[in-house]
């Protein structure tokens, strides 16, 4: 990765200020800059109206040639001054806002990464992925503008208005008259342009989401013969888009023509009243050169002012942005990689009492209690729907728990993320496999070699196999892969990132049994010093196990299989089944 530029975390960064404030030196330039660069241009209309008095004089016999070449010269020389500053002014308005642009995505993408998996599920990606992308971009490019236009349209504005009151202040009262017509327009419009703006963006969203849905689900709606039907739904997305785009688009940027001509009306009135002020009839008397100028300060006036109505419409367009990604805008998360814990010694797990709900649901485990000492493979079953998975997620705080989580001399929900992380490694119940090769799946960014995992989890040999061995892209969801190739893969990666607890939730429901076995054995030897916590639907590996919390009835009994199948009628059941129905497949 190129060591680039470190990014700024910004404080407040819910507030557009913030990111202002953070960029204050390429500012102070851009200011400087914009200041001596918009004063300067009124060094145009001054000159050029020097230039034709100096030209009438010449006719007349009044100067000389060689006068008209000094003036010339110092015109081109102010001209490159301005020309300079205009050229410094562009280039940091240009870091500011790619700075801009580099402190947003990075607070935004912190703010994201950082959801817990509850506001993920609630948000919905192809929003997201618009939020992230194109309102940014929206938002950064009105900032930019706003930059800019200040300087280049606001001081120029400022400077011509002075340059024109200064040469017939009635005159420049009169014919500026028009420019706040235009500004009424565009600020009439700003709803519009909001509106229309803002039902863009979401649809844009909308068709982001049906062209991810379209191609991560191909496989699925050809199965099912819905292709035809995904399609038509995807291009009906497709023209909202299109129309909302011509629309957002019609409005804020079809005015422009309106406001110049609006602006220019006062250009006749210069042209009458000039003309009687040169005659000697006007408000005030003007040489040749006055009125040259003022036309020509005027006209570039009007001009500007037309992109000051623009302007207004870009900076509403970047709010649409901006409230859009605002509630996403939060606090910088500093990864939290402190941690107290003791790596030299393996944990014990002690569970007592715990009761487990889900948010919202009226179905609760409860009473579960037991333990587990460094070595140890527990099996955890029960009947369908009987809470093993929902015990596996309370070990990485996907369901809260009432009672206690022993983990060696911590509790449980007062670890960190962080500390969570290097203490316990959960397979769940789907591989959950990522769109890249088999290693990279597993290595999850670690260069460690992988042939331990792969030859414990029995997929070495089947990689081997493969022309591009480890380095096989896995493709959608792992969708190249069988599913036991899936589920081995998932378990590798598992093992892979193993901490001294490993809770594996059916681990083996897609692999044959002479696989499972063998897994098995290898699991017992990689995982000499760690707790296996391994939640299964199917007993066969449960007698070679250290104990059984079955679960029945939402509570947890906890003991040997040789004490279970003695003393419990539900378990006892449920494994004779079991071994009844796999003699038989066997
Ligand atoms: N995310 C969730 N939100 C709310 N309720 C849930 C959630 N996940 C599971 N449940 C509910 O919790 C109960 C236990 O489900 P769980 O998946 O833990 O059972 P299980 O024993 O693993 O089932 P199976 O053997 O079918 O895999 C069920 O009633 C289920 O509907």
């Amino acid at each position: 990765m190129s060591q680039g530029r470190p990014i700024k975390n910004v404080t407040n960064p819910d507030r557009i200020g913030s990111y202002f404030r953070l960029e204050a030196g390429p500012l102070l330039l851009v200011t400087v800059s914009g200041l001596l660069y918009n004063l300067g241009m009124l060094a145009g209309p001054y000159f050029e109206g020097q230039l034709v008095q100096r030209l009438f004089d010449i006719i007349n016999g009044n100067k000389t040639f060689a006068s008209m070449v000094t003036l010339a010269l110092t015109y081109l020389a102010v001209i490159l001054i301005v020309q300079v500053m205009r050229a410094i002014k562009r280039f940091y308005v240009r870091r500011f806002a790619n700075n801009t642009s580099r402190n947003m995505r990075h607070m935004l993408y912190n703010s994201l990464v950082n959801m817990s998996k509850v506001e993920l599920e609630q948000e919905d990606l192809g929003a997201v992925m618009t939020k992230a992308i194109a309102d940014v971009d929206a938002c950064v490019e009105g900032m930019r503008k706003f930059t800019t236009e200040i300087f280049d349209t606001g001081v120029v504005l400022v400077a011509y208005l002075g340059l024109l009151f200064f040469y017939d202040w009635r005159l420049a009262m009169l014919a500026s008259l028009f420019t706040p017509l235009a500004y009424l327009i565009a600020g009439g419009l700003k709803t519009r342009i909001t509106r229309y703006n803002a039902e863009y963006k979401k649809s844009a969203g909308r068709l982001n989401n049906a062209t991810m849905d379209r191609i991560s689900n191909a496989v699925t709606y050809r199965i099912y013969g819905r292709e035809q039907n995904r399609d038509q739904a995807y291009e009906a997305h497709l023209q909202d888009y299109e129309q909302r785009a011509v629309l957002a688009n019609l409005w804020e940027n079809t005015m422009q023509p309106l406001y110049n001509i609006i602006s220019m009306c006062g250009a006749v009135l210069v042209i009458y009243f000039g003309a009687r002020n040169v005659q000697g009839s006007g408000w005030t008397s003007w040489d040749i050169a006055a009125f040259t100028t003022f036309l020509s300060a005027f006209t570039k006036m009007a001009l500007k002012s037309s992109k000051a109505a623009k302007l207004f419409n870009a900076v509403q367009k970047a709010q649409v942005s901006w409230q859009r990604i605002k509630p996403l805008m939060k606090a910088y998360v500093v990864p939290n990689t402190n941690t107290t814990l003791d790596f030299s010694r393996p944990p014990q797990l002690e569970v007592t009492d715990v009761s487990l709900r889900w948010p919202g649901s009226t179905w609760s485990l409860n009473a579960i209690s037991f333990s587990a000492a460094p070595g140890q493979i527990i099996g955890v079953t029960g009947a369908v729907a009987g809470g093993k998975s929902t015990l596996g997620k309370a070990f990485i705080g996907e369901v809260p728990y009432q009672g206690s989580i022993r983990v060696g001399d911590r509790e449980l929900s007062e670890l960190s993320a962080y500390e969570r992380s290097r203490l316990i490694a959960y397979l769940g119940h789907e591989p959950e496999l990522m769109s890249c090769s088999i290693a990279e799946n597993i290595r999850l960014g670690k260069q460690e070699s992988i042939a331990a995992v792969l030859e414990t989890v029995c997929l070495d040999q089947e990689i081997a196999q493969m022309p591009q061995g480890a380095a096989t892209s896995v493709g959608s969801g792992g969708i190249r892969l069988s599913g036991g190739q899936q589920a081995r893969t998932a378990l590798a990666r598992t093992l892979y990132n193993a901490g001294p607890i490993l809770i594996l939730d059916d681990p083996f429901s897609a692999v044959d049994r002479r696989t499972e076995q063998a897994i098995f054995r290898n699991l017992r030897r990689l995982a000499k010093g760690k707790i296996v916590l391994l939640i299964s639907h199917r007993l066969y590996l449960f007698p070679d196990l250290d104990r059984v919390l079955f679960l029945d009835n939402g509570s947890g009994i906890f003991s040997t299989h040789a004490a279970l199948l003695k003393e419990n009628n539900a378990y006892a059941r449920l494994y004779r089944a079991q071994m009844a129905g796999g003699e038989q497949h066997d």
